[in-house]
């Protein structure tokens, strides 16, 4: 049996390096909205999967000969092959699976898969213990690790933590290393009485020498940084909303495992006064959490929900009194960091990891979408009058 098994994954693999996967893409597609990745772009991430120093394995394998059909040949258009042809049917199924996915964000899921995947391979060992943790750039977030928990804390009170551009960089480092360190949990939470005002709205007033198209070029593909770090972080991760979230900071929720809410906490994405629309995968994962229309509600008309509401309504998973709030919750955050941590991985991945395609493509779309929205007029004027102290939400 174990040698059936061991030809078996031997055919399988050679099945799979043999496939497209390692053709050059040649007349292909080329085109599509300008945040998704180029056709250079998809043909360099072609050749870099070739110079994996680690195999990815049969599972990851399989998702890029899945996304290379798609971005190449666009939605599976064979006849499934016949039962007993195990190879050929279980690449057949994976490719199938993406739908009608398109072949632009086909082509753009390849090229992240593959800088992950290059990512990973480079560095430098599997356990950074937090001892060794890089700090954050500036005091604005600040990053602990005590009793199996790592705690990332947005540190700005006097600005509500509103997020500038290092604190996202900080950010995305910080959940970089708590992914690798020895912590069971990873905790997002505020000081002060916040929890986040969401974007820093000055980060749109910092113009670069190439203006306003620059700044929302590289916004828009910091926004996706950012964001694909929630999607793929493979621990618990929780967050402790200490205080009102605006904008961002309640988009990225539907990506976290849990969120513990104090009752003084509310929640509201005001993207269409903002001139702006929604990200953090907001689009896709609240539709799915509280129904089309409680998202609308909020997505499109800025309803601001209060703790109950949103618990209710399936963002929120407990709503806790202010004033026993912190000591309630680490106390349960403290209890759950005790069970094994590899179950706790394992189970997570069951729960997500048939999502990640899709909302790795709709982050891309999401962050797509703002590039653009970023550069109208509605979102300037919105930005000008925050600015001039003419509106506040
Ligand atoms: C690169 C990735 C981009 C991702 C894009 C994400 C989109 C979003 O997140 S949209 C949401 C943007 N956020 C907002 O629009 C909130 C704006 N802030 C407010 O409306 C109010 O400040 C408040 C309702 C949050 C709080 O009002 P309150 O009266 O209690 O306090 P203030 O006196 O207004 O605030 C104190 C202090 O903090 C500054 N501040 C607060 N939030 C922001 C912010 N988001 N951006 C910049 N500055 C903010 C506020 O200006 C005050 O500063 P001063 O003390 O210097 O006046």
């Amino acid at each position: 049996m174990a040698g059936l098994a061991g030809r078996f994954a031997r055919r399988w693999c050679s099945g799979l390096l043999g496939s497209p996967l390692q053709v050059p893409a040649l007349g292909l597609h080329v085109g599509g909205p300008a945040m998704l990745a180029s056709q250079k772009d998809f043909n360099n991430a072609v050749s870099q999967v070739k110079l994996l120093k680690e195999d990815p394995g049969n599972e990851v394998k399989l998702k890029l000969y899945a996304l290379y059909k798609q971005a190449t040949e666009g939605p599976c258009n064979v006849p499934k092959p016949g039962m007993l042809d195990f190879i050929n049917k279980t690449k057949w199924d994976a490719w199938n699976a993406l739908g009608s996915l398109s072949k632009e964000a086909a082509r753009q899921n390849y090229v992240d898969l593959v800088s992950r995947l290059s990512a990973s391979s480079e560095s430098p060992s599997p356990e950074a213990p937090a001892a060794d943790r890089k700090q954050p750039e500036s005091d604005s977030l600040v990053v602990t690790s005590e009793d199996g928990i790592t705690t990332i804390r947005l540190n700005r009170p006097a600005k509500k933590n509103a997020l500038t551009t290092q604190m996202y960089h900080d950010i995305i480092a910080a959940l970089q290393a708590a992914s690798k360190d020895e912590s069971a949990i990873t905790v997002l939470t505020g000081s002060g009485d916040y929890y986040c005002s969401g974007n820093d709205l000055t980060n749109f007033t910092h113009l670069p020498a190439g203006g306003l198209e620059e700044m929302a070029r590289s916004a828009a593909a910091l926004l996706r940084d950012f964001v694909n770090c929630f999607i793929d972080f493979p621990k618990p991760l929780v967050a402790v909303v200490n205080g009102p979230a605006v904008g961002i900071s309640v988009t990225i929720l539907g990506l976290f495992d849990v969120v513990y809410a104090t009752d003084r906490a509310s929640f509201h994405t005001p993207f269409s006064h903002l001139g702006q629309s929604p990200e953090g995968c907001s689009s896709y994962t609240f539709p799915k959490i509280m129904g089309s229309s409680k998202a609308a509600e909020m997505l499109l008309f800025g309803k601001k929900l209060t703790a109950q509401e949103a618990c209710a309504q399936g963002l929120v998973t407990e709503v806790f009194p202010d004033g026993t709030f912190q000591k309630e919750v680490w106390a349960r955050l403290k209890a759950y960091s005790k069970l094994p941590p590899n179950a706790m991985r394992i189970s997570k991945q069951i729960i997500r990891n048939r999502e990640k395609e899709k909302l790795h493509a709709v982050n891309a779309e999401e962050s797509s979408v703002l590039r653009e929205r970023w550069q109208s007029d509605e979102c300037m004027n919105a930005i000008a009058s925050f600015l001039s102290r003419k509106a506040k939400l």
